[in-house]
């Protein structure tokens, strides 16, 4: 390889110098230091020229620290370097000085690297500049420390992935789209390293399916790249670095190739950076100005870092050798176009050499793939690595020393002859194949803008699904609202019927289908409900008038059986109890049946009609809040259609929810008030039955057939009270009644009509006491009581019941 001449030294830069060449043979030596000597003013023209791309090419040399130790401006043997000079010194046979760009000593780190050398054209690439990054020198000297680096030292690459990150996070006006992808040259083949099947080797397996074979392409706007290739969009740092280190492993994993993977093999990791400006929102003005100017203008800029094989001389196996063959002869054509390069181009825009042969480009896959980088369309940095040593060390050998002049003579003349004139890629609007082909970022948007198109569409449906599939859920909710009206309806008609029912029953108690009174009606002596009005007792109390009332049924219940008690003793003689039954009331008719005329069964009649009347009203009441319910209830389900209505559904459901709670408690009340009334109807029954039974028993037979006597007279044949109580007529006319008998009998009368009179007491007394105490009633000063609320009228009834219980007794007394 040619040696660089002292011309360089005082070339425009001063940049390059060497006192000597030590590795080539002297023919050859020869003959290029002529070709040096000729080149000496041309070398000029093209620094000049390289002037116009400033820093578009930095060439940099990394000596890495000696096992013995290596410092800055350290001299070991026939070495020295200067880090601040950026000079590498050799003063042994055939040496000379090494000017570059950047000479790192070994204490440098890695990121002092990065920035000197890698840091400017990786943002620059971020701007649309293409770029290349590669780490050049034999084997063991810190290419993949540099490349790599550890996790307490990252190097190029990592560093470069930070910094495009942060890069984008400092440009808000344009938008990004980064893919990555990651091959290697190994024995002149393509590998692609993130193919699935690479992470756990080639495939060199049965099992494992052959990738299709990689092949480099020209295109006119990408240059030279290859292809089938897997790309892969990332969006983080730490996605980017994930992806790398997958191809880390994949070139590392397969035993067979171990060595080809560690570093037998030329590493190449490549960013594809898409940018383009972003829309602006500020304004509909502006808006339009801007979607006017750039529709899509993306530009696409590549940023390439490599990690090159190491050269090597010596190989032990068969393996190492052919593998060393590929990588030296790779390494030797890059050596040999970089030699060449002249900047000059034949008529097809070849590259040739100055004097108009072609570049041997295609004769490694290596410069093919660097083609456009070498040529001059990208920024291109050069990390050589070299290791030196101190005379004794293995560095200090003849053949390292070699190898380390070839690096540092590779260097130079990559640093003299490389002439980028990279430009900024343009923008591409993406509408042509090519560049459609490549922006992604282009492809990507009009891709999202026919899937945001077919979204929509799937929206409209799904929304006239979801319409449809509301409406009939709301069908259905009506359908089981009008059943659960219709429901409560029927239970509430039911519970009211049945309420009647009890009623109708109670009263009958008096009275059968003949009209003739049952026996209980013949034998009343409870409860007399003294009518302030009349003067008469009847069983008609106010409560009865009360509408809508739940306490009706209950009250009806009451007075019958008040009615079946009308008392006083003294039967009405020749008049016989008349009912009537009109329009399925019973009415009873006991004008005269009691000559004091006390108690009145029309009054309690009346009563159970008005009473009746209530209720039906009470029904129709009912019956028309279930149609109002109805009917809301179908105005709610037509404004259920639309999704922004649902609130007022909710509203709805919670109003028909409330309908039915109110329903729901007013059967509740009217069990409970149920409940009570049957207790009291039971009291009184018990109380009624003892006085029968008293009025039965021998003892008080000829009181009870006296006062059987007294109650109806002789007139058996309009009674069926004669027929329900045969035997006590019967002893009552076979047995005339002596006085001093009667009186005796009488007083055990009162005394048993008192325990009964005394025990209903008791028990109403006792249901007054807990509605005091729950507070539905109020007791007052003088022993009254009063509703505590308004329409509770029954328990008035209960108390006035237990007055009127009390009031015979007292009376009697
Ligand atoms: N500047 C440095 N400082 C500290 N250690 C270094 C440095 N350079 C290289 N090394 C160490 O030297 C060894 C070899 O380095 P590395 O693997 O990077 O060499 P290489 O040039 O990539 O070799 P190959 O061509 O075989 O891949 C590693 O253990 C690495 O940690």
């Amino acid at each position: 390889m040619p040696s660089p001449s002292h011309s360089r030294s005082s070339s425009a830069q001063g940049s390059y110098s060497t006192s000597a060449t030590t590795f080539e043979d002297v023919d050859e030596s020869t003959k290029r230091g002529r070709e040096e000597a000729d080149d000496s003013v041309s070398d000029s023209a093209k620094r000049s020229k390289a002037n116009d791309g400033k820093g578009n090419v930095i060439v940099s040399v990394r000596v890495r620290p000696d096992v013995s130790g290596s410092g800055n401006s350290k001299t070991e043997g026939e070495w020295m370097v200067d880090g601040r000079r950026s000079l590498v010194a050799y003063r042994g046979r055939e040496g000379g000085d090494y000017y570059y760009d950047n000479v790192f000593v070994a204490h440098d780190k890695n990121d002092r690297v990065y920035d000197a050398s890698a840091k400017r054209l990786v943002r620059r690439v971020m701007d649309g500049y293409h770029g290349t990054v590669f780490a050049y020198g034999m084997t063991g000297t810190g290419k993949t420390f540099s490349m790599q680096g550890t996790t307490t030292s990252p190097g190029v690459i990592p560093l470069a992935i930070t910094d495009i990150f942060s890069y984008i996070r400092e440009t808000p006006h344009r938008e990004f789209l980064l893919r990555v992808s990651y091959l290697e040259i190994y024995n002149e083949k393509l590998h692609d390293l993130l193919l699935p099947s690479a992470a756990g080797g080639h495939g060199t397996g049965p099992s494992v399916p052959q990738p299709e074979e990689i092949k480099l392409r020209e295109d006119s706007k990408r240059g030279v790249y290859a292809s089938p290739l897997t790309e892969e969009i990332v969006q983080s740092p730490t996605q980017l670095l994930r992806v790398i280190a997958r191809g880390d492993l994949a070139r590392r994993t397969s035993s067979t190739m171990y060595n080809a993977r560690s570093s037998r093999s030329h590493a190449v990791v490549q960013i594809v950076v898409e940018s383009r400006e972003r829309l602006p929102f500020h304004g509909p003005l502006q808006k339009i100005k801007r979607a006017a100017i750039v529709p899509g203008a993306v530009r696409v800029s590549t940023l390439s870092l490599i990690d090159l094989a190491g050269s090597e001389r010596a190989a032990e196996s068969k393996e190492r050798r052919t593998e060393g063959a590929h990588i030296n002869k790779s390494l030797l054509t890059l050596g040999t176009v970089i030699a060449r390069l002249s900047g000059h181009k034949d008529k097809n825009g070849d590259p040739t050499d100055k004097d108009g042969k072609h570049l041997p480009y295609r004769d490694s896959k290596l410069t093919r793939l660097l083609q456009p980088a070498l040529s001059g369309d990208s920024l291109i940095s050069i990390l050589c690595t070299v290791q030196i040593g101190s005379a004794g060390s293995a560095a200090a050998t003849n053949s390292h020393v070699a190898e380390t002049l070839s690096t540092l003579k590779f260097a130079a003349r990559a640093r003299n002859n490389i002439v980028s004139h990279a430009k900024k890629a343009e923008e591409s609007l993406g509408s042509g194949a090519d560049a459609g082909s490549r922006a992604l970022l282009e492809r990507y948007r009009m891709e999202i803008q026919i899937l945001r198109a077919q979204l929509n569409g799937q929206a409209k449906v799904q929304i006239e699904r979801e319409e449809k599939q509301l409406e009939k859920e709301a069908d259905q909710r009506h359908e089981e609202q009008l059943m659960e009206i219709q429901l409560a309806k029927t239970v509430l008609k039911e519970r009211i019927e049945h309420l009647t029912r009890l009623v109708l029953c109670s009263s009958s108690i008096g009275v059968n289908s003949n009209r003739s009174f049952s026996s209980l009606s013949m034998y009343p002596r409870l409860a007399v409900f003294t009518n302030a009005d009349t003067g008469s007792k009847s069983a008609r109390s106010s409560g009865s008038h009360s509408t809508l009332g739940p306490t009706s049924p209950s009250l009806n219940r009451t007075t019958s059986m008040d009615s079946s008690a009308t008392i006083d003793g003294q039967p009405c003689k020749g008049q016989s109890p008349t009912s009537s039954f009109e329009n399925g009331v019973v009415e009873f008719d006991m004008k005269g049946d009691f000559c004091d005329g006390t108690a009145s069964l029309s009054a309690q009649n009346r009563a159970l009609r008005a009473d009746l009347v209530d209720k039906n009203r009470y029904i129709s009441t009912l019956e028309k809040r279930l149609l109002q319910a109805r009917r809301s209830s179908h105005s709610r389900t037509s404004l259920v259609f639309s999704p922004s209505q649902k609130a007022s559904q909710v509203c709805g459901e919670d109003g028909m929810a409330s309908i039915l709670k109110g329903k729901d408690d007013e059967i509740t009340d009217l069990r409970a008030r149920l409940d009570d009334k049957d207790r009291m109807l039971n009291a009184l029954q018990s109380a009624a039955r003892k006085r029968d039974v008293a009025e039965l028993s021998p003892e008080a037979s000829p009181v009870g057939s006296g006062r059987q006597a007294r109650l109806w007279g002789n007139d058996s044949k309009s009674s069926t009270a004669t027929q329900v109580r045969p035997v006590s007529l019967v002893e009552a006319s076979s047995s005339p009644p002596e006085d001093q008998g009667m009186e005796k009998a009488s007083s055990v009368q009162n005394d048993s009509d008192r325990k009964s009179v005394d025990e209903v007491s008791r028990i109403l007394d006792e249901m007054i006491q807990d509605r005091v105490e729950s507070g539905q009633l109020v007791k007052g000063t003088r022993g009254s009581v009063r509703v505590a609320q308004d329409g509770r009228k029954e328990e008035l009834r209960m108390s006035a019941m237990a007055v009127s219980l009390r009031r015979p007794a007292s009376e009697e007394t």
